[in-house]
């Protein structure tokens, strides 16, 4: 795609608000339930949108001015949770993003979720964690429904990544010890909570841009971090207990299921 090119740019957001095309395109990769269920907890998908797609997402992130992003503030879950990171996230941002978050809540299309877009600079990690937490999410009736993550999804938006530009996600908890993962341009990685990880710092100069989020279940379906659990390997030292089962209210546009396809729908 030419680079800012107005004509791509069209090209692209008409094609993530078409419902019939996002989902013939997402057919392919089948049920994630059952792909999780069959790789040990956790899939990995290259390719994951068409390149013009992904192009113009990273256009997009590009284009959010220094005033959008937040260096994740009081009430967020990292602080909630006590783990140490360091990077810039945005829910609202362009309403066009809103757009692109709706494109992977079809992977799951009867789950609740919570999407966000972010931004590691140099030097941007997250220490090993695990990613419980509960969340309370606003309903389309009014009403507050307590929710537990239950799947980790992360898109990256990297183009050009080498193994020099670090920022890799580890998976702690890969059979056989563990693994780095490249944040290579256009793919997803998903996992099920609790699977413990870390986000390596990034050491190149260019940011390391991603779309990631959870889908949610209603209930507390596992206890949170005390404290004392511990990563595997040799970790432990990094992470501070998550504790209070406190429950953050997550922006509720952001969990709403039953609008999606008929926004998709209206919108195509
Ligand atoms: O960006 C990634 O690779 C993982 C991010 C993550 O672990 C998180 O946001 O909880
Ligand atoms: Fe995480």
């Amino acid at each position: 795609m030419a680079k800012g090119s107005k004509h791509a740019r069209q090209r692209f957001r008409k094609w993530i608000n078409s419902y019939p095309e996002v989902s013939a395109w997402l057919e392919k990769y089948g049920d994630l339930e059952q792909q999780l269920d069959d790789n040990g907890g956790l899939v990995k998908i290259e390719n994951f949108l068409p390149t013009f797609v992904a192009e113009g997402i990273l256009e997009m992130l590009q284009g959010i001015d220094e005033k959008t992003w937040n260096l994740t503030a009081a009430g967020d879950d990292y602080v909630h949770n006590n783990i140490r990171h360091e990077f810039l996230s945005v829910k609202q941002g362009p309403p066009g993003l809103q757009d692109v978050f709706r494109v992977f809540t079809l992977l799951l299309p009867d789950s609740l979720f919570t999407f966000s877009a972010a931004k590691y600079c140099k030097a941007g990690h997250i220490v090993p964690h695990d990613d419980r937490a509960y969340t309370q999410v606003l309903m389309d009736d009014g009403s507050m429904q307590q929710c537990s993550r239950t799947i980790a999804c992360i898109y990256y938006l990297t183009q050009g990544w080498i193994e020099a530009d670090g920022g890799h996600l580890v998976d702690l908890e890969a059979p056989g010890g563990p693994q780095q993962h490249l944040p290579a341009f256009n793919s997803v990685v998903a996992f099920r909570i609790p699977r413990w990880h870390e986000v390596k710092p990034v050491t190149g100069d260019r940011p390391r841009y991603s779309i990631f989020g959870w889908f949610l279940e209603p209930g507390k379906l596992y206890e949170l971090n005390t404290g004392e659990e511990a990563p595997p390997q040799q970790h432990s030292e990094a992470v501070h207990g998550a504790a209070e089962p406190e429950q953050q209210q997550q922006h509720a546009a952001a969990a709403v299921k039953q609008k999606r396809k008929k926004q998709l729908v209206a919108v195509k």
